[in-house]
């Protein structure tokens, strides 16, 4: 008989807060949430989207099954007329990797970004009505991250008006874009435009891989799945690709041409558009994985705090003194407090710097449609760095959640394995992590050098602006409660990037060659980045803080969880903060007091702030994690569906048990 008891109920009814307004809070606004809660409910009660255990399928099943849930979601999309937005949740419920995340997510954006209206014109409508499915084929066997060190060639022929694609070595082969394997038909292929015997550096260019009449390569073209990645499920459901062309020819007008072009006569002409613009689909998919990341910590962290208010482990005051009675509940221990809450807070933090960073891209758009490219560098140190911070913390953070379940969280139908491989190839994919916070740094360092000229930092660098400040301030805490103010902690996250950032300028200048000195001081450079990076994260948090916020303790919830971010971060990178003078060990010794008491603030309110996500449990995809906690049968029941219990001996038992058991048998004889 199925149990309809809610095990979490009482954890429930200690909630301090309206929890159906931080839903409003979480999901951006009361339409967001009436539009997520409705697809979501759609998608868990649809059989066509059941989650069958992704882990135990073979490599071709289950590719061939989010093959059939991609067409399934195309289908539904254009049965039920949906919006834009409605579908973009749809794909997010259904939450099955397939080639229309590259195609959506890259394919059509690069496009957007890159070509000329009337390409656009052209190749636009058929993409959105997938009659060409897309990959973005950038990455090679030998370049990922040096992009202007990519081998493929584009060269100009003006006698028949075509480029010749062509892939001169091994290394130059298309290595990794998603859907190119086994699905798409085009792909924007990045490649070293040469034209009248000059290079003129990378460009993109429109490339029809495969038939669309009985979908074999076109001529010339070799084309194929990379295999097996990370772990049980997760990306293998993708057709990475490798991709050859051997001298493909395509109409010269197949050139992404809005930021530069090819005449008919081969002369290559520059607009006034920066170049960088080609590199517009990543600065959008970035901004995008930074939402991913709040979603990914969010998902861990609701299962590791609902799984642990169920769990409990070893003796309570209650317990008689033979040790009988009710255990603990785990998420009542201090360390497992201390391990979680901070998540919490960071799934929060993210959650509102993505938001805050979707508003900057959006902006950027605007601006760029007027031809104003003031904030492109801005945009693109944000969105590299964010992408970086958060996505290293959410992967770390998954990890965490799943140590927090113990056990049980190792075992598949907890969900956190396959989250986990799923997400931790953000830290590579988009821009490996290292690389993209020495964008950022090159970014703060022009800033800095440029505060000579007279040139005052705006947006996110604004501090940078008040360095002498900064730079000899002195931090104000003398006891715990003096940490619970806004201002005090910004100041003191502002203070260590920016001496950490002083400190590699200064540093910078004892090199004669600038590379030499860049490179050998990267590391520094890389933490003052993060330094950084966490100023943003903060102050976004304090400026969610200001809007008004609705519902009765909602508003105190979400500063308790600003607290716990920031002084969670101090703790975590006290050598900063400590070599840089920015706080002394006393403070330090009274943020990890406060710590304390934030976190017995949040405790009775922990099961409602996860709640507050308002993920279905066909979302969640866990055992460990659904809302009603009822965990133990659960497990049980899911243990039995195992392809191994499906016979009583196992297969092989007479070929490699029994004669082992009987040569046991024999031994013991002698
Ligand atoms: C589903 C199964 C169930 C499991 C559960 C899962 C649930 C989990 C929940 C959520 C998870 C959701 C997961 C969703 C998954 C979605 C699928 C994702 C698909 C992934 C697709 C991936 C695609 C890719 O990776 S595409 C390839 C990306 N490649 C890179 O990023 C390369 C990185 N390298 C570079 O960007 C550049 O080469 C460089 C910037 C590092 C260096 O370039 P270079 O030109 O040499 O640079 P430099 O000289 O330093 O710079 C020149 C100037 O240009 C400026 N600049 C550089 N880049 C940009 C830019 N992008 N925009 C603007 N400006 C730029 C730079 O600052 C310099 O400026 P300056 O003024 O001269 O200083
Ligand atoms: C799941 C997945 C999906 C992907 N999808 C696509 C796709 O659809 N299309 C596409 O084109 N690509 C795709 N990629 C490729 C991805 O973009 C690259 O792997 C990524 O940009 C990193 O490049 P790389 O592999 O060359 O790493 P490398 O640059 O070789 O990095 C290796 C190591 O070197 C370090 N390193 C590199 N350069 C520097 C430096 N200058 N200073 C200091 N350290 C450095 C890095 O930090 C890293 O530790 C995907 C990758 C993955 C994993």
């Amino acid at each position: 008989m199925e149990d309809t008891v809610d095990h979490l109920a009482h954890e429930r009814s200690k909630a301090q807060f309206n929890v159906e307004e931080m839903k409003i809070i979480w999901a951006g606004s009361l339409h967001a949430l009436q539009v997520s809660d409705r697809i979501a409910k759609l998608v868990a009660s649809d059989p066509g989207f059941g989650k069958e255990n992704r882990a135990v399928l073979s490599r071709k099943d289950l590719f061939k099954s989010a093959l059939k849930k991609a067409a399934y979601v195309w289908k539904r999309i254009n049965e039920l007329g949906l919006s834009e937005e409605e579908t973009s949740w749809l794909r997010f419920y259904v939450d099955e990797l397939a080639y229309d995340y590259v195609h959506w997510g890259m394919f059509v954006p690069a496009i957007k970004g890159s070509a000329t209206e009337e390409q656009q014109n052209k190749w636009l409508p058929l993409a959105n009505t997938m009659q060409i499915i897309g990959t973005y084929a950038q990455t090679e066997l030998g370049h990922g991250s040096n992009v202007r060190g990519l081998e493929t060639t584009a060269t100009f022929d003006p006698v028949t008006d075509e480029f010749i694609i062509h892939s001169p070595t091994l290394t130059s082969s298309k290595w990794w874009p998603g859907g190119l394997g086994k699905v798409a038909t085009h792909a924007v292929v990045y490649a070293q435009l040469i034209t009248d015997g000059k290079e003129y550096g990378v460009n993109g260019f429109l490339v029809q891989i495969r038939s669309l009449d009985d979908h074999f390569p076109l001529p010339g073209i070799t084309v194929g799945d990379i295999g097996m990645k990370f772990g049980s499920g997760a990306f293998n459901s993708m057709d990475n690709g490798v991709l050859r062309f051997d001298r493909v020819r395509i109409p010269r007008n197949q050139m992404l041409m809005r930021v530069s072009k090819v005449t008919r006569e081969g002369k290559y002409v520059e607009s006034n558009i920066p170049k960088q613009i080609i590199y517009g689909a990543m600065v959008y998919v970035r901004q995008t994985i930074v939402a991913d990341a709040s979603i990914a910590l969010s998902r861990a962290v609701c299962i590791a705090t609902r799984y642990s208010a169920v769990r409990r482990q070893f003796g309570s005051p209650q317990n008689d003194q033979n040790g009988n009675g009710i255990e603990t509940q785990v998420i009542d221990y201090k360390t497992q407090q201390s391990r979680l809450f901070p998540l919490l807070a960071s799934a929060y933090a993210f959650r509102f710097v993505g938001e805050w960073l979707k508003w900057l891209y959006t902006d950027l758009i605007q601006k760029l449609e007027g031809n104003d490219f003031s904030t492109l560098p801005e945009v693109h140190a944000c969105t590299a760095g964010l992408k970086s911070l958060t996505t290293s913390a959410a992967a770390d953070g998954i990890e965490e959640s799943r140590k927090l379940c113990g056990g049980h969280g190792y075992l598949s139908s907890s969900g956190l394995p396959e989250l986990y491989a799923t997400f931790v190839p953000a830290c590579t994919y988009e821009g490996d992590n290292v690389v993209l916070l020495l964008q950022v740094s090159r970014f703060l360092m022009k800033t800095i050098s440029q505060l000579q000229s007279g040139k005052k930092p705006t947006g996110t660098t604004a501090y940078i602006g008040h360095v002498e400040h900064l730079i000899q301030c002195g931090c104000n805490v003398k006891k715990a409660e003096d940490w619970l103010n806004l201002c005090v902690i910004l100041e003191a996250f502002e203070a260590r990037a920016i001496r950490l950032l002083v400190a590699c300028a200064e540093n910078l200048t004892k090199f004669a060659n600038p590379l030499q000195g860049f490179s050998e001081l990267s590391p520094d450079l890389v933490e003052a980045a993060v330094a950084h990076c966490q100023v943003i994260v903060v102050s976004k948090f304090i400026e969610k803080l200001q809007q008004n916020i609705q519902g009765i303790g909602v508003k105190q919830l979400l500063e308790t969880l600003c607290y716990i971010y920031s002084l969670n971060l101090i703790h975590k990178h006290l050598g900063d903060f400590l070599s840089t003078r920015s706080i002394t060990p006393k403070q330090a010794s009274l943020a990890s007091d406060q710590l304390r008491s934030l976190y017995a603030k949040v405790r009775p309110n922990a099961i409602a702030l996860v709640d507050a996500f308002n993920y279905t449990d066909h979302f969640l995809g866990s055992v460990l994690g659904s809302y009603d906690g009822n965990v133990y049968p659960k497990l049980y029941e899911e243990a039995w569906k195992d392809p191994l219990n499906e016979s009583v001996v196992p297969d092989g038992y007479h070929e490699n048990i029994r004669p082992v058991l009987k040569q046991q048998l024999q031994n013991a004889r002698l």
